[in-house]
């Protein structure tokens, strides 16, 4: 297993060039937030705006978009059971991330599936949360993109099938090899593993554990590999990596650090880290 490092992220967070617009750093749809959960959608998009994605568009329940706004006027909103505008987006975007706050009922299950058929093959699909759970309980097909699962241990049970005691480097090999896709186990020490490669995070602690933490990150990977698009690997640790550091400056002088206090962090560590590059 391999360990992240600083340099690694260093050299992934790079300076913008000038010659740029919204348009040069990652168009996302995140789909999220029912109405139970407004707060995942509006972590997740905070999230993703903050860690510098040119264009948000957030697909939430309806009761979620005054909240939404309020909070972060910078995403734009659509219904998620609009199928047009979803589909509308999904040819304009290069990122989708999907499942935190998503629910389990026939309708997630149903915008799920229906977001299943319309991504397409070069597009980046992180799949989160309540996602990742009706994949498992619903034995769905993953669609032809570049799909990235961001599981916590219990997530992971559902969707690998291996207990928790069982998730041994071996174990989670098979079954990452099997979907076929990255997965980003979270846990104390999260491990990515990819089709070549296992990674480790050596950072983040106990500080973090607050709801709304992994919506948090899934926001981020979004944002990261639809931005940083030289490598796509070295996106997601990078995103990972900056994630548990922020937290653990902040657990300095906090007992607990939580998601939006982390979010707030994004973008002047990201300068720290572009600053840094050989
Ligand atoms: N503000 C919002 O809107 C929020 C919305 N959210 C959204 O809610 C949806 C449900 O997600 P969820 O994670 O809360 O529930 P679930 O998948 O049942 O997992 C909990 C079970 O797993 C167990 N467990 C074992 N190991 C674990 C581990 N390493 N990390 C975590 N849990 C672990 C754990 O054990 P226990 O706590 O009982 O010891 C418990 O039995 C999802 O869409 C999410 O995005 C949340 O983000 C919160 C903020
Ligand atoms: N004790 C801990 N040590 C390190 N990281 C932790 C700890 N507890 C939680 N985290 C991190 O917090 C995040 C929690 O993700 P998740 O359980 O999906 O949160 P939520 O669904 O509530 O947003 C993960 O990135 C996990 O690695
Ligand atoms: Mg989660």
């Amino acid at each position: 297993m391999q360990t992240i490092t600083q340099k690694l992220v260093e050299n992934t967070i790079t300076k913008r060039a000038t010659q740029t617009h919204k348009g040069s750093f990652g168009k996302i749809l995140i789909v999220g937030g029912n109405d139970q959960f407004g707060g995942a959608a509006i972590l997740n998009s905070s999230a993703a705006v903050y860690a510098g994605c040119g264009l948000v568009t957030t697909a939430t329940h309806p009761s979620n978009f005054t909240s939404l706004h309020a909070r972060l006027p910078e995403t734009m909103v659509i219904d998620f059971t609009d199928d047009q505008a979803i589909k509308t987006m999904l040819n304009k975007v290069n990122g989708v991330v999907i499942g935190s706050g998503l629910g389990e009922d026939s309708s997630s299950l149903k915008i799920l599936k229906f977001v299943f058929q319309n991504v397409q093959s070069d597009q980046y699909l992180v799949i989160d949360g309540s996602a990742i759970d009706l994949i498992a309980s619903h034995n769905l097909d993953l669609p032809d993109a570049h799909i990235i699962f961001t599981p916590h241990e219990m997530e992971w049970q559902r969707l690998s099938g291996i207990p928790i005691k069982e998730q041994t480097e071996t174990n989670n090999r098979a079954a990452q090899q099997k979907l076929n896709a990255i997965v980003v186990l979270k846990k104390h020490h999260t491990e990515i593993y990819t089709n070549q490669e296992t990674y480790q995070l050596l950072i983040g602690g106990p500080e973090m554990a607050t709801g709304g933490m992994g919506d948090t990150l899934a926001g981020m990977v979004g944002a990261f590999v639809t931005q940083f698009t030289d490598n796509e690997i070295n996106a997601i640790m990078s995103a990972v990596y900056i994630h548990s550091f922020i937290a653990d400056q902040l657990g300095k002088t906090q007992y607990v650090t939580l998601p939006h206090q982390l979010i707030k962090k994004i973008p002047q560590t990201m300068l720290k880290f572009s600053q840094k590059a050989e």
